[in-house]
């Protein structure tokens, strides 16, 4: 059986803390984020909000990132090997994919390929306050998390709920330890009633 997790939601709320917990715990595993499909910075338009649009779902190749989830599809243990994670090929043997980013889910291709959607929340303060001891290849210029990182939360987060995709909701205020083991708990539980 193949699993595609979903580890979305917002800015700084955990989910590469996350994923890296899972990753380790969940034998053979391979990871797809979505920052890896940024656009090159030249094809980020400036926005009438006066900022580059990092946060919306046209700066990342969404195409490039769903054929590449449909790769490890198509051949996970060839997939695997490929990226250095050392799988053994059992026919039958489960094979997980985590797919973690901030707009998973306001894809629909995205989405839909997700067999478990997992959405990180945390409240603006915390994760400006995150979000400030951050280092991203482009550093936040000023106001950028109140005029544009913020607000297109926000905005994508209601246009996913009005999508209604089924999503699992965590609350990016818990500890590490506590967050991890809800979901790999949920997974194993998930994975054991599946097969
Ligand atoms: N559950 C948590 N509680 C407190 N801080 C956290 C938690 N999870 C992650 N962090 C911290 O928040 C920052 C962003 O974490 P990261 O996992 O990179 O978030 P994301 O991938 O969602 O942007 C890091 O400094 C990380 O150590
Ligand atoms: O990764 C990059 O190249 C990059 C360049 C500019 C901005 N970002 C920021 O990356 C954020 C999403 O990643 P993350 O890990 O914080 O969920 C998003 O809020 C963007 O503002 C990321």
């Amino acid at each position: 059986m193949k699993y595609i997790i979903g580890i979305g939601g917002v800015t700084n709320g955990g989910k590469t803390t996350l994923t890296r917990r899972l990753l380790k715990s969940l034998p053979a595993s391979c990871v797809v984020h979505q920052d890896d499909f940024y656009k090159p910075q030249d094809q980020i338009e400036v926005g009438e909000d006066g900022f580059k649009q990092w946060d919306v779902i046209t700066a990342i190749d969404m195409d490039s990132m769903v054929n590449t989830v449909k790769a490890w599809l198509e051949n996970p243990v060839k997939f695997a090997r490929s990226h250095g994670v050392n799988v053994s090929s059992n026919p039958g043997e489960t094979q997980i994919l985590i797919v973690e980013g901030f707009l998973l889910y306001n894809n629909k291709m995205m989405a839909d390929l997700c067999t478990h959607r997992y959405y990180v929340t945390i409240p603006a303060s915390e994760c400006k306050k995150r979000r400030s001891s951050r280092n991203y290849t482009i550093p936040d210029p000023p106001g950028l998390f109140e005029g544009h990182v913020w607000p297109m939360y926000l905005k994508h987060k209601k246009e996913m709920e009005d999508s209604s995709v089924e999503v699992v909701y965590l609350d990016g205020l818990k500890s590490k330890d506590e967050l991890f083991n809800q979901v790999y708990e949920e997974i194993q539980n998930k994975l054991l009633n599946c097969s």
